[in-house]
């Protein structure tokens, strides 16, 4: 979906971005274990692009998306980190300063909706909460958002339940309802998963014309690398509760520098033959439940050396914009090192480690 050229500085006259989240580390205390579902993630997202996060199931993104609208729920808490909106911190209580800012469109749309209310009934209850919209201009603002996600015939489906709208309609309208609140950004968690593949082009063409037209910015959260390709202007690769590789969507693509990132590219249908299609990465994302002291890819890693079981990779700079977290790169935290060290003449800054919100 189109970036634009230059970042927009926000109200306040700052260049924060519209939202930045840093080190962010959600667990969930269980009786045997804390689960470190999200484990030092940092990234951030502009106004107006589309910043994707891909990972295999398990690897964190739900958990992150609810912790960024503050709807982690017990045994889950955010335990550190910051999560910034247009400067303002999050965490803590001010979620409620933002609710209509930051809207979130789930997987299921039968579950996002109310079943013994019509659809109009919902999205004017979020117009009303957050636009104070009521009685007729209500109706009508419903029936334009029906209309503005390609609902054919609106003013009738208006009044219509959820059961009476086809899957791909009623994600549609899901949509509607989180743009009744008028939002700056749109959480989208896996918005096309349970839809087919027609349906499912169809949804991603609106949500790219809805960002064009409402300046929306969109943090696109899939296990689905051929569509990130489609939607995402910079992209976080999350594993096990980690992101292990940030860079720009091309760059990604083109050169892919965590053996994870390359995994899963691999394993997009049509990028490669059917026949000459790798192997999914064998094994799955295991559950992070200590404090990393090695790689947590490495024992699925067809790349992975001796000291990927003793070394918790810091993010390293691969180019502009591009990081990861893998030893692969070894040579360019030497690099950076020694770059760092007094006397020494490598040029700084062409291997800088970000911090990345790794340790
Ligand atoms: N309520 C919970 N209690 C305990 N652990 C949880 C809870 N919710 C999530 N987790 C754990 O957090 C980790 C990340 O889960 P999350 O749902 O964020 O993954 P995901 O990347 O969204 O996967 P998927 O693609 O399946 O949606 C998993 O290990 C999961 O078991
Ligand atoms: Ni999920």
């Amino acid at each position: 979906m189109g970036t634009r050229e230059t970042p927009q500085a926000n109200a306040a006259g700052s260049d924060d971005p519209l939202l930045a989240v840093e080190n962010l580390t959600t667990v969930f205390n269980t009786d045997k274990e804390t689960i470190h579902a999200v484990d030092g993630v940092s990234f951030d997202v502009r106004e107006g692009e589309t910043v994707g996060v891909v990972g295999e199931s398990g690897s964190g993104k739900s958990v992150t998306a609810r912790s960024i609208l503050g709807l982690v729920e017990r045994p889950g808490v955010i335990e550190s980190g910051s999560i910034r909106f247009r400067g303002d911190e999050l965490t803590g209580d001010n979620w409620d300063r933002y609710r209509g800012d930051i809207s979130i469109v789930f997987q299921d749309p039968i579950n996002s909706m109310n079943p013994v209310y019509t659809v109009g009934n919902q999205i004017r209850e979020a117009l009303r909460i957050h636009q104070g919209l009521r009685g007729q201009d209500a109706r009508e603002e419903a029936i334009r958002l029906l209309e503005e996600v390609g609902i054919p015939d609106a003013r009738r489906r208006v009044g219509e339940y959820p059961h009476q709208f086809s899957g791909g309609m009623r994600q549609r309208a899901v949509i509607a309802m989180a743009l009744a609140c008028d939002p700056d950004l749109l959480v989208c968690d896996e918005p096309t998963t349970a839809l087919d593949v027609t349906i499912q082009a169809q949804i991603l063409e609106l949500l790219d014309e809805l960002q064009r037209e409402e300046d929306l910015a969109i943090l696109f959260i899939t296990h689905d690398m051929g569509v990130i390709e489609d939607t995402a202007d910079r992209v976080n690769v999350m594993y096990a509760g980690e992101v292990v590789e940030r860079a720009p969507v091309d760059q990604l693509f083109d050169s892919p520098a965590h053996p994870y990132t390359r995994g899963l590219l691999a394993s997009i249908p049509g990028q490669t033959a059917e026949s000459d299609r790798l192997p999914t990465i064998g094994g799955e994302v295991p559950t992070p439940t200590a404090e990393p002291t090695d790689c947590r890819f490495a024992d699925r890693c067809p790349e992975a050396f001796d000291a990927c079981e003793q070394v918790h990779p810091d993010h390293v700079r691969i180019g502009s914009d591009h990081t990861a977290a893998c030893l692969l790169h070894e040579d360019r935290y030497d690099r950076q090192l020694s770059a760092s060290g007094a006397g020494d003449d490598t040029p700084a800054g062409d291997a800088a480690v970000d911090g990345g919100g790794q340790r």
